[in-house]
Order: C-alpha cells, then structure tokens, then sequence
C-alpha cells in the first residue's frame, strides 16, 4: 500500500470515518456531508498518532528541511503539531480562532514566528478556509510560512482555487480517493456508495 492508502487505513481502523447518507454532517464551511473523518480520534491511539507523526516528518523532513517553527491551526492541528515540534525537536506555536479576550490577547501563542520558516499543521482540508486563514494569520506576524500540510484532504476543487489565490502551498498524508481506494479494498463500502461519494465530492 502507499502511504496515502496506509493513512487512510488507520483512519479507517479507528472508526474516525462516518458514512452516514441519512444523517448527514455539517461542515465547518456548512457544507452538508454524507461523509465526516473525524481526525481528533487519532490522538486517542497511540499507534495510529506515531504512524501520522512518522508521516508528517517524513514529508517536513522532505519539503521543508530548515523549518524553525512547528505551527498548529485551532483546535484539531495543535496536537498533531505538538507531537511533531516534539519528534522534531522544534519550537512550536499554534494560531488561535480568534484573538484571547484577557491575559495576553494574543492570537498566536508560542513560539515567536516573526521572520521564521514556519510549517503549518492542520488536522484536515475541505475548502482550505480554516488553514489559510491561520496561515495569513502567520504571515501578519511576519512568518514565511513554507507549507501548510493536513492528514486529509477531500481534494476539493474550491480548496485547490482558494490555495492557489492565497499563494500558499499544501501537501496532504492521505485523501479521499485514497480512502475510498482502501474501502472498496476492505470491502467496507461497495462501488455504488463509492460512486455516491465521488459524486457529492465533484458537486462541490
Ligand atoms: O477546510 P475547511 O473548509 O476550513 O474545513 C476544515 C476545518 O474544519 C474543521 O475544524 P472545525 O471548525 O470543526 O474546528 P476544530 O478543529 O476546533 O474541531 C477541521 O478541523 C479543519 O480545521
Ligand atoms: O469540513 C469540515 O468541517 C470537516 C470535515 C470532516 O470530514 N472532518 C472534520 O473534522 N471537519
């Protein structure tokens, strides 16, 4: 298997994925979804988090060799991006949803990142709006961020347009044609309720 489709089959080995066509799932851009990976479940198994921190170093390693900061976006890339800074030995700091209303009223708390490579971690991409926006925060600030990289992108069109008008590039573990791959492999879904997918994906 590839180490898109090895992604995919943890998150399929933890039940982070739902199919629910009669109970769908808002998104965070309110988009309905007969599909939702719930990739908060990770940190819950240590197996499957070490197997996504060896991945992710990997493809920093790779793609960004001379990061200095280790970035989260809130909630759900801040504890992906703690255990990476922590295999990687570098300082970390993750972007708030919006500025803290007391103590220090920041927004990015941490590491400083002004004048700093940065790599960007979020736990997954459907449009991309959560990780650009926590990037141009960044950027605000005076990072360069290199790359923002996601566990799972349901590879969206509108997530590739917003991306390429934000100018920031982004690398994914794992995606949905990856995880559909292994569904049909595990005899987890069968071709029509792949093809139901595929098609809600593409009417995006
Ligand atoms: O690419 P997008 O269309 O922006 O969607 C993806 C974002 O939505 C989810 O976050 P959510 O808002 O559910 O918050 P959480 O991380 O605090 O759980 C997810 O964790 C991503 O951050
Ligand atoms: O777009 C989202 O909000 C979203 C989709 C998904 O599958 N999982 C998730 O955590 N968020």
């Amino acid at each position: 298997m590839s180490s898109s489709e090895n992604v995919a089959k943890a998150l399929l080995d933890i039940g982070a994925v739902k199919i629910q066509p009669d109970d769908p799932f808002t998104w965070a851009s309110g988009i309905i979804s007969p599909i939702y990976c719930d990739n908060r479940q990770i940190i819950g198994n240590v197996e499957a988090r070490k197997e996504i921190v060896k991945y992710f170093v990997e493809k920093i390693e790779k793609i960004s060799p001379d990061a200095e900061v280790v970035a989260g976006t809130s909630t759900a890339g801040i504890p992906h991006a703690s255990f990476i800074s922590d295999a990687m030995e570098l300082p970390m700091s993750y972007v708030r949803g919006s500025k803290k209303k007391h103590g220090t009223g920041r927004l990015i708390e941490g590491a400083s990142v002004k004048g700093k490579k940065v790599v960007l971690i979020e736990d997954l991409i459907s449009t991309g709006g959560s990780s650009i926006e926590a990037a141009e925060i960044l950027r605000e600030e005076g990072a360069e961020v290199e790359i923002v990289l996601a566990i799972f992108s349901y590879q969206l069109e509108k997530a590739h347009d917003n991306f390429e008008s934000s100018g920031f590039k982004y690398e994914t573990l794992s995606d949905l044609d990856a995880l559909l791959d292994v569904s049909i492999k595990e005899n987890l879904l069968t071709k029509e309720e792949r093809s139901e997918v595929v098609q809600f994906r593409d009417s995006l």
